[in-house]
């Protein structure tokens, strides 16, 4: 383990596995290849509605905790753009999947969004500032890589397609460069690091895990 090697590069290994597996997620493969049926689709859409509106807050936390006013401003502008996203996206692709806001309300977040969405909540509010920003790291991270091979295949589908652009795209792209720009500058002892680390593994299972609930229609038993 090179100290020379930037704090990013050295949590990416953390989530190496966790990739690798998402990639060959069938609602991914289904994604780019058009045959995920929309039932699936719907279940990802109202689950990320309700898992980008507490994502937004914790990046506020991580915002309010920041050690350094471009790191307050960066997470500050990150939490609006989630809301944003929120907003737009699912606005648009709810519509055409024929649910409405009273439907997202009505289903409510799901047992893997539930269990990430805490995690991530009490990680940034509880954990130091950089333990914080480890366990949100996988999900700018891992939906760029993903982002990008799906623009780079493709996919028949008109509204999956539409998806792929929000997170293949050169604003998401840059979005996520400032994020790994700022953890480079973190200065983490060991300890720490490991702590990174372990959110960073757990974060990164978590989005397949989220991938997976939306492929099972994941239920809650009553
Ligand atoms: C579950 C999940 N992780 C990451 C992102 C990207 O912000 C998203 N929209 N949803």
């Amino acid at each position: 383990m090179s100290s020379a090697e930037p704090l990013s590069a050295r949590l990416w290994r953390a989530g190496e596995h966790a990739y690798a597996r998402i990639l060959q997620h069938p609602f991914l493969i289904g994604l780019a290849d058009g045959s995920l049926p929309r039932e699936q689709f719907a279940h990802y859409i109202v689950q990320d509605a309700h898992y980008l509106r507490a994502y937004s807050r914790a990046l506020s936390t991580l915002s309010a905790r920041a050690p350094t006013e471009d790191a307050v401003r960066m997470f500050a502008l990150h939490s609006a753009e989630a809301i944003d996203v929120e907003r737009a996206l699912h606005e648009s692709l709810l519509g055409d999947l024929g649910l409405t806001p009273a439907d997202l309300d009505r289903i409510g977040p799901g047992p893997t969004t539930t269990a990430y969405m805490s995690y991530l909540l009490a990680t940034t509010a509880s954990g130091s500032f950089a333990e914080g920003v480890a366990a949100v790291l996988p999900c700018y991270w891992i939906y760029r890589e993903v982002g990008r091979v799906l623009v780079r295949d493709g996919s028949p589908d008109e509204l999956y397609a539409r998806w792929i652009a929000t997170y293949g795209g050169d604003e998401f792209d840059a979005v996520v460069d400032q994020a790994l720009a700022l953890t480079d500058t973190l200065q983490v002892s060991p300890a720490e690091f490991a702590a990174c680390e372990r959110h960073f593994a757990m974060a990164a299972r978590y989005e397949w895990m989220f991938w997976d609930a939306a492929w099972q229609r994941l239920q809650w038993p009553f």
